[in-house]
């Protein structure tokens, strides 16, 4: 509820406790709310004060930015400012110059008006910043919108030391807290009643009520208001910023840059902006005569502390109706306080996210995590947005990844130019929590889509591997005997033809061998079918090793088999025959007790023989020799 109209508030205004004009400016007050009033009777008037001129002059020089004139006669400064600033301005200048001082003894008169000067100024390079105003109008609310503070401490000079004295031994209360629960009322309600009485703007009351906290406000977010309450918020956070000692510096910053982050404007510009104000405050504290109060450069200032994850107050992302889908994230950006801020909305909301600070440290992080979705800045130092974006989409293995782009300016070239580097949608500064939420929604649903098609596709590939693999088991199956893992007679005519063919190209040697066992009949008819599998086996482990590598040793039959040498001379196979009917010959096999006997018949072949025209005759020939062997008694190799 608004104090004005309060009978506790005209009481203070009629016995005169509230901090008030006096003098040529309370001149200057009432005849401007005179309907019939010149320029040139206001410029009289405050004449009659040379330090109010000045510094009206002074003021209608700094705070008008397409005045290229320089003022310097109290009438210019007065058509300059027109008649509503220079109401404003000299009840603002009139009430520094008589409340330099005061009773209450906790209160810090000179750094109150420090403070509310460098509001002042930093809300009017913050307006100009932004392009939203020139800057001249929230002076006035920079330097006033904290008007409540000092009046407290006039009405109540002691009962408010005793607050102030309680509230530095324990900063966990908000001062406006101790203030309503001892008086009934803050000194944001008093600002606001003061300036109202004041005749100043509405919105300034409005502002002034709620710049302290200002997610508290339900103004429509871009609207007028809404951008001078968060003006107002960050030159109070900035001016108290300076002000701190160094150990509540260290708290104040993060929430100060974090602020401005959120509203675009990122630590360097803000070092600019700091810097900027503290080189007003030299000129215009001088003017004011508020003396005894310096500082360094901002930059120094903020050299001091760290900006650290968990003491940040984010905005909560809306996460919507949809079903959250947790994304792998890149946040690509040069300001590290930007980085901080994305990284804590994003990752409060659930999602992985890694950080990189350009182009160049991003694609070493793209390759070292896949992420899924990438956010990065457009300008950045080595390797801008849009650089990053092409070189990233030149590697297949990336173009599925989601790539927004954030950006200062909506202009369309310079979103045509992000399109066509393969950005998939860009977000303009200062980030909106809300429509980022919305929009990383409509790219976790392309995340997703991709992903499920991407497991599909896989699942195919394994299955169709799967298949693959089968077949070849089966195809192997198809042509393996069973028993000895021999390869089969299927595979050994065709085995045979391919070596055939070779051999024929390369113009070497081909020969073979066919190989029986001698009376293998009569090992079945004494020890049983078992057994004489065992001596199968063991026959072919003799095949096996008195064969060189590129031999091949198939099972033909019973037992029968065909051992194909390419490379390999009538002669070297003869050799390789003996060696092998040795072999078998001085096997010992024993079982129940009796030794078991073995030895086989070769008969061996080669293309080298003219007569022999095709694979077929080949082993036609090896065949016939096997049998001149069986014939000539057994245990024997027949080559000719
Ligand atoms: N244990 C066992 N016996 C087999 C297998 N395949 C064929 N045989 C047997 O091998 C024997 C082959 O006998 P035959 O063709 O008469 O020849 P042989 O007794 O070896 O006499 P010759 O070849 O004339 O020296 C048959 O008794 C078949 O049953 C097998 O996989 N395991």
């Amino acid at each position: 509820m608004s104090l004005l109209g309060n009978p506790k508030f005209e009481e203070f205004k009629a016995k005169g406790h509230l901090p008030s004009p006096k003098g040529v400016a309370l001149q200057v007050v009432r005849l401007t709310q005179q309907e019939e009033v010149s320029s040139q009777q206001i410029a009289h008037v405050i004449k009659a004060d040379p330090a109010l001129s000045g510094r009206l002059i002074k003021a209608a020089n700094a705070l008008m930015v397409y005045n290229t004139r320089p003022v310097v006669a109290v009438s210019d400064a007065v058509t300059v400012l027109g008649i509503n600033m220079v109401r404003q301005l000299a009840l603002g200048f009139s009430l520094v110059a008589d409340s330099r001082e005061g009773y209450c003894k906790r209160f810090d008169y000179t750094g109150f008006w420090a403070q509310s000067l460098l509001t002042a100024i930093a809300a009017q390079h913050l307006i100009r910043h932004k392009g939203i105003g020139s800057g001249e109008e929230i002076f006035i609310l920079g330097l006033l919108g904290q008007v409540g503070r000092l009046a407290l401490a006039t009405i109540y000079p002691e009962d408010y030391a005793e607050l102030l004295a309680k509230a530095s031994e324990d900063d966990s209360v908000d001062i406006a807290a101790r203030e309503q629960s001892k008086f009934g009322f803050d000194h944001c309600q008093l600002t606001q009643a003061m300036l109202a009485d004041w005749g100043m703007p509405r919105s300034f009351q409005d502002v002034a009520l709620l710049h302290e906290h200002p997610e508290e406000a339900h103004f429509a977010e871009g609207s007028r208001d809404w951008k001078l309450l968060n003006v107002m918020h960050i030159a109070s956070e900035l001016a108290a910023v300076c002000m701190a000692p160094t150990q509540r510096r260290r708290k104040m910053v993060p929430h100060l840059m974090l602020m401005a982050a959120r509203w675009g404007v990122e630590t360097e510009m803000l070092i600019e902006l700091g810097d900027g104000v503290i080189r007003g405050w030299a000129e215009w504290g001088r003017l004011l005569e508020i003396r005894g109060v310096e500082f360094p450069p901002f930059s120094e200032l903020l050299r001091a502390t760290q900006l650290l994850p968990g003491t940040m107050d984010v905005p909560a992302m809306t996460s919507g109706t949809a079903q959250f889908f947790k994304l792998r994230i890149l946040l690509v950006d040069d300001d590290r306080t930007i980085l901080l801020l994305l990284k804590t909305m994003l990752s409060n909301a659930g999602h992985e996210v890694e950080t990189a600070r350009n182009g160049v440290e991003a694609l070493a992080m793209v390759e070292k995590i896949t992420p899924q979705l990438i956010i990065s800045d457009w300008m950045m130092p080595e390797m801008d947005g849009i650089a990053f974006c092409r070189k990233l989409r030149e590697n297949p293995a990336w173009r599925s990844i989601y790539v927004f782009i954030v950006t200062a300016q909506e202009s369309v070239d310079r979103l045509v130019e992000a399109f066509e580097a393969g950005v998939d949608d860009y977000l303009t500064k200062p980030i909106n929590s809300k429509v980022l939420g919305a929009r990383l929604r409509a790219g976790q649903r392309v995340v997703q889509l991709q992903e499920e098609l991407a497991f599909d596709r896989q699942q195919l590939r394994e299955f169709a591997e799967e298949l693959a693999t089968s077949n070849h088991r089966l195809q192997q199956l198809a042509l393996t005997d069973v028993l000895t893992g021999l390869p089969n007679r299927r595979y050994a005519i065709d085995r045979m033809d391919q070596e055939w063919a070779l051999s024929k190209r390369v113009q070497r040697p081909l020969s073979c061998m066919m190989v029986d066992i001698d009376r293998f009949k009569s090992i079945n008819d004494t020890f049983g079918h078992k057994v004489g599998d065992e001596a199968l086996k063991h026959v072919v482990h003799a095949l096996r090793s008195s064969s060189r590598k590129q031999d091949v040793i198939c099972r033909l039959g019973g037992e029968e088999f065909l051992v194909i040498c390419p490379d390999t001379s009538l002669e070297q196979a003869w050799q390789q025959a003996e060696r092998l009917r040795q072999q078998v010959e001085a096997l010992k096999l024993n079982t129940a007790g009796k030794q078991i006997q073995m030895t086989v018949s070769i008969g061996v072949s080669s293309n080298a023989d003219t007569e022999i025209l095709s694979p077929d005759m080949l082993m036609q020939q090896a065949d016939r020799r096997l049998y001149a062997a069986k014939s000539a008694g057994r245990n024997r190799t027949v080559s000719d």
